[in-house]
């Protein structure tokens, strides 16, 4: 990019933009870890049944191991009496085979014994010394679960990519992953630039803020799979922010910086733009908020320089930082879900180029309703806690009036 370029933009839309970026995955290396600390994680590998759920045949009940045939014609006046053969518990497989007439005492998740194609329920019988009186009758396989009734040996039972939450921890400790390869998680450094910005703990002086964008976004780089680096915030000097990236750029794998993007004078990111061995993909998007988002290759590494408005700054994570993260950690789909739902108040500030408005979902008796955020303009920060999608607004005129179906970007992650 040549010098001048601050005022010499050119305006790309947002799927070229997300394509520009989606461009540069490269998916990253998997490791292992314990199972325990695999929550939220990335699989990096699919997981295929090398035995049947379950191995063996289960007794889905407390009762008694029969033959469904010896029960025929039972009921609770006229019982079948069978002779008692074996006590059969959990953990321990049964030792004898059950003959006509007999039957084995059996507990709820026990090995089925030979000879038994049916469990009948403790509170269906009665029993004296070695006799069971069966007090109704079975059909073959009344409380038992055959071999691989759940699952059968060569199934597929999770796809690579896939997040690890409860059901697939489940999974994953039933077929003895005791160590789980997944994907490395993502390291991203985050830079807040701004001489106006104090850290956190810092007490407010004139002309400054304490920067919120940095745990915003650390925030969404965890939430997202990712291991945020904070830097400390830096001031509006191109030098400096360049030097500090360097820094760190051998041990993070993308960084996000916020705040010096538009055409201020001291917009700092712009300045090192000019300056940079880097190569920019784009620095000018057709969108609201965030028009001036810019991302560059630098080094093999992507710098996502957001916009310092902290709902500009959020709107640009979810549209361009989130898919490209979900890239690199294995994920085919790396857009947000999307859904319609009807407006629930109008939206009248018209725009040039499409706006992402900040949405929360009411689910109204089977239909979805979204409620823009009453304060969203870029530079309002809290609304972003009410945030559950972002309300797509055509570019035009005139907004959009409640009631009107519009289309929602889900910000949960799948
Ligand atoms: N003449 C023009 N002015 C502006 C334009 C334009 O096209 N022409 N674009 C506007 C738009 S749109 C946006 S968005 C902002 C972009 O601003 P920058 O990305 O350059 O961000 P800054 O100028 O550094 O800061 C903007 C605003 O955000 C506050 N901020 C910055 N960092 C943080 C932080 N870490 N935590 C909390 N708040 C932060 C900062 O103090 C400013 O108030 O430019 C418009 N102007
Ligand atoms: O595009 Mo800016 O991000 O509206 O405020
Ligand atoms: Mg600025």
């Amino acid at each position: 990019m040549v010098a001048g370029l601050k005022f010499n933009r050119q305006l790309i839309q947002v799927r070229e933009a997300q394509q520009a970026v989606l461009h540069n995955v490269n998916i990253l290396p998997s490791e292992k870890i314990p199972l325990v600390e695999s929550f939220g994680r990335r699989l990096a590998q699919t997981i295929t049944a090398d035995h049947p759920v379950p191995p063996f045949r289960r007794s889905g009940v407390d009762g008694y191991a029969i033959a469904a045939v010896d029960s025929e014609g039972a009921t609770l006046d006229s019982p079948k009496s069978l002779q008692v053969v074996e006590t059969i518990l959990c953990g321990s497989p049964p030792v004898r085979p059950i003959a006509p007439g007999q039957a084995s005492r059996i507990m709820t998740g026990a090995v089925v014994p030979e000879g038994a194609d049916s469990v009948i329920m403790l509170e269906a019988t009665t029993s004296a010394e070695e006799q069971v009186h069966i007090r109704k009758s079975l059909n073959p396989g009344d409380n038992v679960t055959p071999i691989g009734g759940e699952v059968q040996p060569g199934e597929l039972l999770l796809e690579a990519g896939r997040r690890i939450g409860a059901g697939e921890a489940a999974i994953l400790a039933s077929f003895g992953y005791a160590e789980v390869p997944v994907y490395r998680k993502p390291r991203v450094a985050i830079v807040s630039t701004g001489s106006e910005l104090l850290e956190v703990q810092e007490p407010l002086t004139p002309a400054k803020i304490r920067n919120s964008n940095s745990y915003m976004l650390a925030c969404l780089v965890r939430e997202a799979g990712g291991e945020p680096i904070l830097l400390p915030i830096l001031p509006d000097d191109p030098a400096q922010v360049e030097r500090v990236l360097l820094d760190h750029w051998e041990q993070v794998d993308l960084a996000i910086t916020t705040g010096g993007v538009s055409v201020g004078d001291k917009d700092v990111l712009v300045d090192l733009f000019e300056r940079w061995d880097g190569q920019l993909l784009f620095n000018k998007i057709a969108m609201r908020p965030g028009s001036p988002t810019s991302v560059g290759v630098w080094r093999e590494k992507l710098l996502f320089a957001l916009s310092g408005n902290p709902g500009a700054c959020f709107v640009g994570f979810e549209l361009f930082v989130r898919p490209f993260l979900r890239g690199l950690l294995g994920q085919e789909a790396r857009e947000h879900r999307e859904t319609v739902g009807y407006l629930n108040a109008d939206y009248s500030k018209g725009s040039a180029y499409p706006r992402y408005v900040r949405g929360k979902m009411i689910l109204d008796n089977g239909t979805v309703r979204v409620q823009p955020a009453g304060h969203d303009k870029s530079s309002i920060m809290t609304s972003i806690k009410d945030t559950d999608c972002l309300i797509y607004i055509p570019a035009g005129g005139r907004g959009a009036s409640r009631d009107q179906l519009v289309r929602l970007l889900l910000l949960d992650d799948f």
